[in-house]
């Protein structure tokens, strides 16, 4: 495991234990499916980020308004909107979240390192429709422990892999909706050819297939659609850019044939 999903999750030990403490209100609200979502956005549905900071990138965008960037996306054809709520590496909160939910009708990823269900209680009280599980985050039997509980609450879960291993791990669970994340989180490497390569899996035909991190022009969206991408999650290239409309509409392949 990398170093630095090591420390964050180390961080996220006792954030888990200050949930604990709190009080989350149970929400009445029925999730919004992320599958129907993107199904509806064929070829590719563009899950946008909302990213002040990573540990890769250093700052993206310190002072953006959650709220301003989510309508943009929304009105740019989006199929749903991802939130980081992690602070102390990403800069963002659950409040983050919450007043996007206030804005947007379309979905809302929680996008966080989740290892306890209190993490998916909170996700779910401040609006999220779907959570991520990060596969090389997680034993197997927490995976599927986490994984069960989401979907019990009527959330979607986006499963992230990096390698072939992860992948077996993913389908083993049941997993619907799988991310295949083209950044190492140990090296930050970036490489579209690991959707290239995973996306041949021959059990990937029911599953809607999201490819993660790293693209930045309409030709990175139209090789991972090739490969089966139904989905794509773009962070980096969304918070730089200077006109949501143009790029959203370059990335939706709407101008390529
Ligand atoms: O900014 P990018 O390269 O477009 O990447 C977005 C998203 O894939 C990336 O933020 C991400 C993918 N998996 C994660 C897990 C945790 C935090 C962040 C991520």
């Amino acid at each position: 495991m990398s170093s630095i999903l090591e420390k964050i999750l180390t961080e996220k030990q006792n954030e888990v234990q200050a949930l604990k403490r709190e009080n989350i209100s149970a929400v009445k609200r029925r999730p919004l499916s992320l599958i129907n979502a993107i199904k509806q956005k064929a070829p590719v549905g563009i899950i946008a980020e909302i990213k002040r900071q990573s540990p890769s990138k250093g700052m993206l965008q310190e002072h953006v308004d959650p709220v301003k960037q989510a309508k943009q996306y929304e009105q740019a054809g989006a199929a749903a909107i991802s939130v980081l709520t992690d602070y102390p590496f990403f800069k963002g909160r659950f409040e983050d979240l919450s007043a996007v939910r206030e804005a947007v009708q379309i979905p809302i990823l929680c996008k966080d390192f989740i290892i306890d269900e209190v993490q998916i209680k909170k996700a779910k009280s401040v609006g999220a429709d779907v959570i991520l599980l990060i596969v090389a985050a997680l034993e197997q039997g927490q995976l599927k422990r986490l994984y069960d509980f989401a979907s019990g609450e009527g959330m979607d879960v986006l499963v992230e892999v990096h390698d072939e291993t992860e992948l077996e791990r993913a389908l083993s669970i049941g997993a619907n909706i799988i991310g295949i994340n083209n950044r190492n989180l140990s090296t930050f490497v970036v490489d579209l050819q690991t959707t290239v390569r995973l996306a041949q899996h021959p059990k990937l035909a029911d599953i809607v297939l999201i490819s993660e991190s790293g693209i930045v022009s309409g030709e990175d969206v139209r090789i991972v659609q090739k490969a089966g991408a139904n989905g794509i999650l773009v962070g980096e290239t969304l918070m730089k850019s200077e006109d949501i409309a143009k790029t959203m509409n370059e990335l939706s392949l709407k101008e390529l044939v």
